[in-house]
């Protein structure tokens, strides 16, 4: 069964409202990858973060819970690099890939629940504790690129090449979005899309495939203010996403602070779904070495303060991607909070 098109279009309008802490806003977690590595995982793998849903669920659980700590009131799961494709390259089964995938979304659900509890455990060492309120919290699957998969830093150029078609795409990702979707997520986030080929395909996979019973956000990778990292205008990917009818916002993430004012922009012509930003620092990853190297010449690892100006351009969901940490989800999440308290 499909969704019915008036829930899809006012979920994201639904839980907005709900963030009343927020004014109407919400926050996505920050670098998932990120905050592994600082807890000590390494990530030197085809399958990147998705090896510690294999090697060390509990570290995935607790970086969720360090989310929801700092204020993040939608968290994204580890499943960004989990394919089945990526697991069988491993080792491992059919069977044992599907599992890890379900296993990603129930450590986020494990994780809200804990939080949960302790925003209503009748203690005062919690209820004294100001990181623990009661708030409307999305569990969103994540779904990275066919470049992701590839391992060598493809979602930052998007250039799969004349052999790879909607079609390939399409078969790449289906099953992995189906049991995703049957896991228990409240929602899709198809994350870090580098063209506007991929962005076709999952509309047409959101579009074709019985039993797609959740709705699903597109986020993409940019290169500049106006463009994807592969070259295709940011406003062209948006018109896609519009045209999805289980598609409830639509946005960027992994792409440096300063081009996020435009891409807003751009993007708020082509729709008027909910708008999300999660940028990373504003540095390049070097996929031989998985490391980070600055930009030259441009520092830019604390976007907070361009928070409220992006929400005045039109986004209202905000988080942060690579190289970010709980530290900015919390700023984010206090920046949001005393602005909506100030008048009008
Ligand atoms: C978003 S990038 C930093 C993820 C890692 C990349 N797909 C790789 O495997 O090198
Ligand atoms: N959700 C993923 C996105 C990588 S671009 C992460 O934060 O690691
Ligand atoms: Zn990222």
């Amino acid at each position: 069964m499909g969704l019915e098109g008036s829930y899809t279009s006012s979920f994201m309008r639904d839980f907005l409202d709900k963030c009343a802490s927020y004014g109407g806003c919400a926050v996505v977690d920050g670098g998932f990858a990120t905050e592994l590595e600082r807890h000590g995982a390494d990530l030197n793998d085809p399958l990147w973060s998705a090896k510690c849903l294999i090697s060390s669920p509990h570290l995935v659980r607790r970086v969720h819970l360090d989310y929801l700590d700092a204020g993040a009131n939608i968290i994204i799961t580890a499943s960004y690099q989990a394919t089945i494709q990526g697991f069988e390259a491993k080792g491992l089964s059919r069977e044992e890939g599907k599992a890890l995938l379900r296993r990603s979304v129930e450590l986020a659900r494990e994780a809200r629940q804990v939080y949960y509890d302790r925003c209503t455990k009748d203690s005062s060492d919690f209820l004294s504790d100001d990181r623990y309120w009661k708030r409307p919290i999305l569990v969103a699957a994540s779904v990275g690129s066919y470049g992701a998969y590839l391992a060598d830093g493809s979602e930052y150029r998007g250039d799969y090449g004349d052999a790879v078609t909607v079609e390939t795409l399409k078969d790449f990702h289906r099953e992995r979005v189906k049991i995703l979707v049957d896991s228990g997520a409240d929602l899709i986030a198809f994350e870090t899309i580098p063209n506007k080929l991929e962005a076709q395909a999952y509309a047409e996979l959101l579009d074709e495939e019985e039993g797609i019973h959740i709705p699903a956000w597109f986020s993409f990778s940019c290169k500049d203010e106006s463009h994807v990292v592969n070259g295709d205008p940011i406003q062209d990917c948006a018109v896609i996403a519009d045209s999805c009818s289980k598609v409830v916002a639509v946005g960027v993430n992994c792409t440096a602070p300063r081009f996020i004012h435009g891409l807003i922009s751009s993007i708020k012509k082509a729709t008027s779904k909910a708008i999300i930003v999660y940028p990373n620092s504003g540095e390049t990853y070097i996929a031989e070495t998985h490391q980070w190297e600055k930009s030259s010449g441009v520092v830019e690892d604390d976007f907070v303060s361009y928070v409220g100006k992006w929400r005045e351009a039109g986004a209202s969901v905000f988080g942060g991607c690579c190289r970010t940490t709980p530290n900015t989800i919390r700023g984010i999440s206090q920046a949001i909070r005393a602005k909506q308290l100030q008048p009008q």
